[in-house]
């Protein structure tokens, strides 16, 4: 109840920002005993001195905020009259949105995906990139405006020869693009690939300067047979071994058993595999590559599951299929909201069960 009045005052004492900058920031002041609280979002690192908040405030801000703000760290200061809460937002890892047009674009198709791309407000504190077929790179390069990233969706291991059929990643680079989509789940299933080609491949497109999103996948055979962990295990230990530099690789885990198959996930499922991979990461890389890694699911990703999983933890974006030709990718790029809308609709809604009362 506390908590509601304050979230009620705090919506009625302030205005909305019409826009948002790349930096959010977000100043709410209250009075509540005699102090004025400033609540401030910031994706930056504060200078703020860390002191004690009264026995108060400290329970409320963190029931307040907590759950609207995963991964927040509280900080507060005080003068004589103002306490200042700052909300530090974990900044490590940007969230990343690939939407894979796989086999089903053509030219026409792509014009009404830019269409609806380019119309939309998408989050500019989400990653959003596409992943292209190897004709329409430069196509799609220069429809997209600079915000969408665009990727192939594989390239081979080497620069130049006679491999018919192959693209370079100095090719890739060519078309204007900057990432390359390597072992996805596709590849290794349909086109049989091995960890061990997947492998030379990665450490290529990184060597040649080519950001790259790096699947790792189970089968439904994997999961019904309990060696889940031990597949992805041996496909992270191959791909390790090929990365010179981790901050131009993003893991995407897939569950091929929920891709298409008309069964889903669940956040609990895909947060307990997202967090192997990471301490999996802390245990054979390093604490600082775990912690800044970005780890993103796949399997039917869509509007409607999308803002659950986008809580969990250890994900840090999604790898789209069919959702992606749809309208469905802007609620994923946006699903996990902005800290500042997500504070303030709350407020509203608590303001409107208020006024219901
Ligand atoms: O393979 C995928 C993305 O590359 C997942 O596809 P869906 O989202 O259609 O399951």
């Amino acid at each position: 109840m506390y908590c509601t009045r304050l979230a009620s005052d705090v919506i009625k004492t302030s205005h909305l920002p019409s826009s948002l900058p790349s930096v959010l920031r977000l100043k709410r002041w209250y009075k509540l005993s005699m102090l004025r609280v400033i609540i401030t979002v910031t994706s930056q690192p504060t200078t703020s001195q860390v002191i004690p908040l009264t026995p108060q405030l400290q329970q409320l801000a963190p029931l307040v905020l907590t759950p609207l703000v995963p991964k927040l760290t509280l900080v507060t200061t005080t003068t004589t009259t103002t306490t200042s809460i700052v909300i530090k937002m974990d900044s490590q890892r940007r969230f990343f949105v690939i939407g894979n047009w796989k086999m089903n674009v053509d030219k026409s198709r792509i014009d009404s995906i830019v269409k609806f791309m380019t119309a939309a407000s998408l989050n500019p504190r989400t990653e959003a990139v596409v992943g292209c077929p190897s004709c329409y790179l430069s196509y799609a390069r220069q429809q997209l405006p600079n915000n969408i990233g665009v990727a192939a969706q594989n390239c081979y291991k080497v620069a130049k020869g006679n491999f018919s059929g192959e693209i370079s990643a100095a090719m890739i680079e060519d078309c204007g693009c900057e990432w390359v989509i390597l072992g996805h789940p596709e590849r290794r299933t349909i086109f049989h690939e091995p960890d061990d080609l997947i492998r030379e491949k990665v450490a290529h497109a990184l060597k040649s300067g080519l950001k790259v999103v790096a699947c790792v996948c189970e089968t439904k055979e994997d999961r019904d047979e309990g060696r889940t962990w031990q597949v992805l295990e041996a496909q992270m230990a191959s791909l390790a071994a090929s990365v010179s530099d981790w901050s131009r690789v993003v893991i995407a885990f897939e569950a091929l058993w929920a891709s298409n198959t008309g069964v889903l996930a669940t956040p609990n499922q895909v947060q307990e595999v997202l967090s192997q991979l990471r301490q999996w990461l802390r245990h054979n890389v390093s604490h600082s590559v775990a912690d800044t890694t970005r780890i993103i699911y796949a399997g039917s990703v869509s509007s409607d599951n999308c803002q659950e999983m986008a809580r969990l933890a250890d994900l840090d974006g999604f790898l789209v299929g069919s959702a992606a030709l749809r309208t469905d990718i802007i609620d994923i790029i946006n699903a996990r909201g902005s800290y500042v809308s997500r504070i303030v609709n709350f407020f509203s809604e608590q303001e409107r069960s208020l006024k219901r009362i």
